[in-house]
Protein backbone atom coordinates (compact mmCIF):
# COMPACT_ATOMS: atom_id res chain seq x y z
CA UNK A 1 0.00 0.00 0.00
CA UNK A 2 1.35 3.60 -0.94
CA UNK A 3 2.49 5.12 2.32
CA UNK A 4 0.27 8.25 3.36
CA UNK A 5 2.96 10.69 2.68
CA UNK A 6 4.83 9.62 -0.40
CA UNK A 7 3.48 13.02 -2.78
CA UNK A 8 6.99 13.90 -4.10
CA UNK A 9 6.48 14.71 -7.64
CA UNK A 10 5.07 18.06 -7.43
CA UNK A 11 3.31 19.22 -10.62
CA UNK A 12 1.81 22.07 -11.75
CA UNK A 13 -1.72 20.82 -13.87
CA UNK A 14 -3.50 22.48 -16.45
CA UNK A 15 -7.47 21.60 -15.84
CA UNK A 16 -8.63 24.49 -18.11
CA UNK A 17 -11.73 22.93 -19.72
CA UNK A 18 -11.04 19.55 -18.73
CA UNK A 19 -13.68 17.47 -16.82
CA UNK A 20 -13.53 16.83 -13.61
CA UNK A 21 -15.89 14.95 -11.32
CA UNK A 22 -16.07 15.78 -7.23
CA UNK A 23 -18.03 12.93 -5.69
CA UNK A 24 -19.69 14.17 -2.83
CA UNK A 25 -21.16 17.82 -2.01
CA UNK A 26 -19.95 18.77 1.59
CA UNK A 27 -17.40 20.93 3.32
CA UNK A 28 -14.51 19.64 1.92
CA UNK A 29 -15.92 19.23 -1.77
CA UNK A 30 -16.68 22.89 -1.76
CA UNK A 31 -13.10 23.30 -0.65
CA UNK A 32 -11.82 21.43 -3.89
CA UNK A 33 -14.62 22.95 -5.78
CA UNK A 34 -13.52 26.42 -5.46
CA UNK A 35 -9.82 25.69 -6.74
CA UNK A 36 -11.35 23.63 -9.64
CA UNK A 37 -13.67 26.29 -10.74
CA UNK A 38 -10.37 28.98 -10.21
CA UNK A 39 -8.59 27.46 -12.66
CA UNK A 40 -11.48 26.91 -15.09
CA UNK A 41 -12.04 23.53 -15.20
CA UNK A 42 -15.52 21.73 -16.26
CA UNK A 43 -16.74 20.56 -13.02
CA UNK A 44 -19.53 18.39 -12.49
CA UNK A 45 -20.33 17.38 -8.71
CA UNK A 46 -22.37 14.32 -7.83
CA UNK A 47 -24.04 13.84 -3.98
CA UNK A 48 -27.46 13.42 -2.69
CA UNK A 49 -26.89 16.47 -0.78
CA UNK A 50 -25.13 19.77 -1.46
CA UNK A 51 -23.59 21.77 1.34
CA UNK A 52 -24.56 25.32 0.81
CA UNK A 53 -21.05 26.90 -0.27
CA UNK A 54 -21.28 24.39 -3.12
CA UNK A 55 -24.54 25.78 -4.15
CA UNK A 56 -23.27 29.33 -4.09
CA UNK A 57 -19.88 28.25 -6.21
CA UNK A 58 -22.04 26.74 -8.66
CA UNK A 59 -24.30 29.44 -9.38
CA UNK A 60 -21.48 31.98 -9.05
CA UNK A 61 -19.05 30.29 -11.28
CA UNK A 62 -21.01 27.42 -13.00
CA UNK A 63 -20.64 24.03 -12.63
CA UNK A 64 -22.82 20.78 -13.24
CA UNK A 65 -25.02 19.58 -9.40
CA UNK A 66 -26.24 16.01 -9.89
CA UNK A 67 -28.44 14.84 -7.39
CA UNK A 68 -27.56 11.23 -7.15
CA UNK A 69 -25.33 8.80 -5.09
CA UNK A 70 -22.03 7.53 -6.74
CA UNK A 71 -22.31 5.11 -9.58
CA UNK A 72 -19.25 4.14 -11.89
CA UNK A 73 -20.52 5.69 -14.89
CA UNK A 74 -19.80 9.33 -13.44
CA UNK A 75 -16.01 8.79 -13.99
CA UNK A 76 -16.70 8.37 -17.50
CA UNK A 77 -13.87 11.14 -19.32
CA UNK A 78 -13.10 12.44 -16.17
CA UNK A 79 -9.29 13.80 -15.84
CA UNK A 80 -9.35 14.48 -12.44
CA UNK A 81 -11.56 13.00 -9.57
CA UNK A 82 -12.03 13.83 -6.25
CA UNK A 83 -13.79 11.07 -3.98
CA UNK A 84 -15.00 13.57 -1.26
CA UNK A 85 -17.74 11.38 -0.07
CA UNK A 86 -17.91 11.07 3.79
CA UNK A 87 -18.18 7.52 3.69
CA UNK A 88 -14.94 5.49 3.48
CA UNK A 89 -15.69 2.88 1.80
CA UNK A 90 -17.76 4.43 -1.21
CA UNK A 91 -14.01 6.79 -1.63
CA UNK A 92 -12.38 3.82 -1.75
CA UNK A 93 -14.58 2.12 -4.70
CA UNK A 94 -14.03 5.53 -6.39
CA UNK A 95 -10.39 5.87 -5.85
CA UNK A 96 -9.97 1.68 -7.49
CA UNK A 97 -12.58 2.79 -10.33
CA UNK A 98 -10.95 5.89 -11.38
CA UNK A 99 -8.74 5.52 -14.37
CA UNK A 100 -6.89 8.98 -13.64
CA UNK A 101 -5.52 11.59 -11.08
CA UNK A 102 -7.77 10.51 -8.20
CA UNK A 103 -7.94 12.33 -4.79
CA UNK A 104 -9.91 10.87 -1.91
CA UNK A 105 -10.12 12.90 1.02
CA UNK A 106 -10.50 10.25 3.97
CA UNK A 107 -7.33 8.28 2.91
CA UNK A 108 -4.70 9.63 1.34
CA UNK A 109 -2.79 6.79 0.88
CA UNK A 110 -5.89 5.73 -2.02
CA UNK A 111 -4.80 9.22 -3.83
CA UNK A 112 -2.40 9.03 -6.51
CA UNK A 113 -2.36 13.21 -5.79
CA UNK A 114 -2.66 15.23 -3.11
CA UNK A 115 -4.09 19.02 -3.13
CA UNK A 116 -1.35 21.43 -1.40
CA UNK A 117 -2.29 24.47 0.10
CA UNK A 118 -1.62 27.56 -2.21
CA UNK A 119 -1.31 31.16 -2.68
CA UNK A 120 -1.55 32.75 -6.27
CA UNK A 121 -0.80 36.87 -6.92
CA UNK A 122 -0.47 37.02 -10.74
CA UNK A 123 1.01 34.49 -12.56
CA UNK A 124 3.21 33.47 -9.55
CA UNK A 125 1.76 30.41 -7.33
CA UNK A 126 3.57 29.40 -3.92
CA UNK A 127 2.34 25.91 -3.33
CA UNK A 128 2.79 23.90 -0.22
CA UNK A 129 2.80 20.38 1.23
CA UNK A 130 3.51 19.20 4.85
CA UNK A 131 3.22 15.82 4.22
CA UNK A 132 -0.21 15.59 5.32
CA UNK A 133 -0.26 17.89 8.35
CA UNK A 134 -2.84 20.92 6.52
CA UNK A 135 -3.25 22.53 9.64
CA UNK A 136 0.15 23.21 9.52
CA UNK A 137 0.28 23.98 5.96
CA UNK A 138 -2.46 26.18 6.87
CA UNK A 139 -0.37 28.52 9.36
CA UNK A 140 2.98 28.20 6.82
CA UNK A 141 0.79 29.87 4.14
CA UNK A 142 -0.31 32.40 6.16
CA UNK A 143 3.31 33.23 6.48
CA UNK A 144 3.96 33.20 2.81
CA UNK A 145 1.08 35.61 2.07
CA UNK A 146 3.11 38.48 3.50
CA UNK A 147 5.81 37.53 1.26
CA UNK A 148 4.21 37.43 -2.21
CA UNK A 149 3.10 40.98 -3.16
CA UNK A 150 0.74 42.52 -6.10
CA UNK A 151 4.10 44.36 -6.72
CA UNK A 152 6.44 41.22 -7.27
CA UNK A 153 3.64 39.70 -9.21
CA UNK A 154 3.64 42.65 -11.22
CA UNK A 155 7.57 42.45 -11.93
CA UNK A 156 7.07 38.86 -12.77
CA UNK A 157 4.61 39.89 -15.53
CA UNK A 158 7.52 42.37 -16.59
CA UNK A 159 9.74 39.75 -16.53
CA UNK A 160 7.65 37.59 -18.76
CA UNK A 161 7.83 39.78 -21.52
CA UNK A 162 10.95 40.60 -21.28
CA UNK A 163 11.92 36.88 -21.55
CA UNK A 164 10.53 36.79 -24.83
CA UNK A 165 12.10 40.14 -26.16
CA UNK A 166 15.77 38.04 -24.58
CA UNK A 167 13.99 34.80 -26.62
CA UNK A 168 14.34 37.03 -29.72
CA UNK A 169 17.91 37.90 -29.76
CA UNK A 170 20.23 35.71 -31.54
CA UNK A 171 21.92 33.69 -29.04
CA UNK A 172 22.46 30.10 -27.26
CA UNK A 173 20.15 28.43 -24.46
CA UNK A 174 23.57 29.05 -22.22
CA UNK A 175 24.02 32.56 -23.13
CA UNK A 176 20.45 33.12 -22.16
CA UNK A 177 20.50 31.02 -19.00
CA UNK A 178 23.72 32.95 -18.01
CA UNK A 179 22.23 36.38 -19.10
CA UNK A 180 19.20 35.85 -16.42
CA UNK A 181 21.30 34.82 -14.17
CA UNK A 182 23.53 37.43 -14.07
CA UNK A 183 20.66 39.82 -14.36
CA UNK A 184 18.07 38.53 -11.84
CA UNK A 185 20.21 38.79 -8.73
CA UNK A 186 19.21 39.72 -4.74
CA UNK A 187 19.80 43.51 -5.42
CA UNK A 188 17.16 43.55 -7.70
CA UNK A 189 15.01 41.57 -5.99
CA UNK A 190 15.37 43.77 -2.92
CA UNK A 191 14.73 47.42 -5.43
CA UNK A 192 10.88 45.48 -5.72
CA UNK A 193 10.25 44.69 -2.30
CA UNK A 194 11.74 48.12 -1.42
CA UNK A 195 8.75 49.92 -3.81
CA UNK A 196 11.57 50.80 -6.43
CA UNK A 197 9.90 48.11 -8.98
CA UNK A 198 10.80 51.23 -11.78
CA UNK A 199 14.22 51.32 -10.73
CA UNK A 200 14.59 47.58 -11.04
CA UNK A 201 12.83 47.42 -14.54
CA UNK A 202 14.95 50.21 -15.40
CA UNK A 203 18.31 47.74 -15.17
CA UNK A 204 16.48 45.23 -16.93
CA UNK A 205 15.48 46.95 -19.70
CA UNK A 206 19.43 48.26 -19.88
CA UNK A 207 20.52 44.69 -19.19
CA UNK A 208 18.18 43.79 -22.60
CA UNK A 209 19.97 46.40 -24.47
CA UNK A 210 23.22 45.38 -23.95
CA UNK A 211 22.88 41.70 -24.59
CA UNK A 212 21.22 42.59 -27.86
CA UNK A 213 23.81 45.11 -28.27
CA UNK A 214 26.77 42.53 -27.37
CA UNK A 215 24.91 39.50 -29.51
CA UNK A 216 24.82 42.24 -32.86
CA UNK A 217 28.87 42.58 -32.13
CA UNK A 218 29.30 38.80 -31.61
CA UNK A 219 31.12 36.54 -34.70
CA UNK A 220 28.99 33.92 -35.48
C1 LIG B 1 -4.06 22.07 1.94
C2 LIG B 1 -5.51 21.64 1.98
C3 LIG B 1 -6.05 21.79 0.57
C4 LIG B 1 -7.52 21.46 0.41
O1 LIG B 1 -8.00 20.45 0.88
O2 LIG B 1 -8.17 22.27 -0.26
C5 LIG B 1 -5.58 20.23 2.52
N1 LIG B 1 -6.24 20.18 3.68
C6 LIG B 1 -6.61 21.42 4.08
C7 LIG B 1 -7.18 21.71 5.32
C8 LIG B 1 -7.55 20.81 6.38
N2 LIG B 1 -7.79 19.50 6.21
C9 LIG B 1 -8.15 18.94 7.42
C10 LIG B 1 -8.18 19.96 8.39
C11 LIG B 1 -8.62 19.79 9.85
C12 LIG B 1 -7.46 19.61 10.76
C13 LIG B 1 -6.83 18.23 10.67
O3 LIG B 1 -7.54 17.23 10.76
O4 LIG B 1 -5.60 18.19 10.50
C14 LIG B 1 -7.74 21.12 7.75
C15 LIG B 1 -7.44 22.47 8.35
C16 LIG B 1 -8.56 23.43 8.30
O5 LIG B 1 -9.59 23.20 7.68
O6 LIG B 1 -8.33 24.43 8.95
C17 LIG B 1 -8.48 17.53 7.69
C18 LIG B 1 -7.92 16.44 6.87
N3 LIG B 1 -7.04 16.57 5.82
C19 LIG B 1 -6.75 15.33 5.33
C20 LIG B 1 -7.49 14.37 6.06
C21 LIG B 1 -7.44 12.89 5.82
C22 LIG B 1 -6.26 12.25 6.50
O7 LIG B 1 -5.29 12.89 6.93
O8 LIG B 1 -6.33 11.01 6.64
C23 LIG B 1 -8.22 15.07 7.03
C24 LIG B 1 -9.22 14.55 8.03
C25 LIG B 1 -8.62 14.04 9.26
C26 LIG B 1 -9.70 13.52 10.18
O9 LIG B 1 -10.71 12.99 9.72
O10 LIG B 1 -9.46 13.62 11.38
C27 LIG B 1 -5.86 15.06 4.22
C28 LIG B 1 -5.29 15.96 3.35
N4 LIG B 1 -5.51 17.29 3.34
C29 LIG B 1 -4.74 17.88 2.38
C30 LIG B 1 -4.87 19.17 1.94
C31 LIG B 1 -3.74 16.92 1.83
C32 LIG B 1 -2.39 17.10 2.52
C33 LIG B 1 -1.72 18.43 2.23
C34 LIG B 1 -0.46 18.61 3.02
O11 LIG B 1 0.42 17.74 2.95
O12 LIG B 1 -0.33 19.62 3.68
C35 LIG B 1 -4.36 15.58 2.23
C36 LIG B 1 -3.34 14.52 2.65
C37 LIG B 1 -5.11 14.95 1.06
C38 LIG B 1 -5.93 15.91 0.23
O13 LIG B 1 -7.02 16.28 0.66
O14 LIG B 1 -5.43 16.25 -0.86
C39 LIG B 1 -6.35 22.42 3.02
C40 LIG B 1 -5.63 23.67 3.58
C41 LIG B 1 -6.44 24.88 3.22
C42 LIG B 1 -5.62 26.09 3.30
O15 LIG B 1 -4.81 26.31 2.43
O16 LIG B 1 -5.84 26.89 4.25
N1 LIG C 1 -8.86 15.85 2.85
C1 LIG C 1 -9.26 16.86 3.59
O1 LIG C 1 -8.77 17.96 3.39
C2 LIG C 1 -10.29 16.67 4.68
C3 LIG C 1 -10.63 17.75 5.50
C4 LIG C 1 -11.61 17.57 6.49
C5 LIG C 1 -12.23 16.33 6.62
N2 LIG C 1 -11.87 15.31 5.81
C6 LIG C 1 -12.58 13.99 5.85
O2 LIG C 1 -13.54 14.06 4.78
C7 LIG C 1 -14.84 13.62 5.21
C8 LIG C 1 -15.93 14.52 4.58
O3 LIG C 1 -15.83 15.78 5.12
P1 LIG C 1 -16.94 16.90 4.81
O4 LIG C 1 -16.74 17.96 5.83
O5 LIG C 1 -16.93 17.30 3.38
O6 LIG C 1 -18.31 16.08 5.12
P2 LIG C 1 -19.82 16.52 4.87
O7 LIG C 1 -20.64 15.73 5.80
O8 LIG C 1 -19.93 18.00 4.87
O9 LIG C 1 -20.11 16.04 3.36
C9 LIG C 1 -20.24 14.71 2.96
C10 LIG C 1 -20.86 14.72 1.58
O10 LIG C 1 -20.78 13.42 1.02
C11 LIG C 1 -22.01 13.14 0.37
N3 LIG C 1 -22.19 11.69 0.20
C12 LIG C 1 -22.33 10.73 1.15
N4 LIG C 1 -22.45 9.52 0.57
C13 LIG C 1 -22.39 9.70 -0.77
C14 LIG C 1 -22.44 8.85 -1.90
N5 LIG C 1 -22.60 7.51 -1.78
N6 LIG C 1 -22.33 9.38 -3.14
C15 LIG C 1 -22.15 10.72 -3.30
N7 LIG C 1 -22.10 11.58 -2.25
C16 LIG C 1 -22.20 11.08 -1.02
C17 LIG C 1 -23.04 13.79 1.27
O11 LIG C 1 -24.28 13.97 0.57
C18 LIG C 1 -22.33 15.11 1.55
O12 LIG C 1 -22.56 16.02 0.50
C19 LIG C 1 -14.80 13.67 6.74
O13 LIG C 1 -15.45 12.51 7.19
C20 LIG C 1 -13.31 13.68 7.12
O14 LIG C 1 -12.90 12.38 7.48
C21 LIG C 1 -10.92 15.44 4.84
Amino acid sequence: MLNKTNFHYPAMLRVTGKNCVIIGGGAVAARKLATLLNAEANVTVVAPLFCDEVQKLASAQGCTLIKDYYKPEYLQNAFVVIAATDNKAVNRQISEAAPCLVNNITEPELSNFTVPSAISEGDITIALATGGMPAFTRLLKKQLEHILTPELADFNSFLLLQREAVKNIESTPQERTQFWRSVLKQDLLNLVIAGKAAQAKEKVLDAVNSFRTQSQNRPR
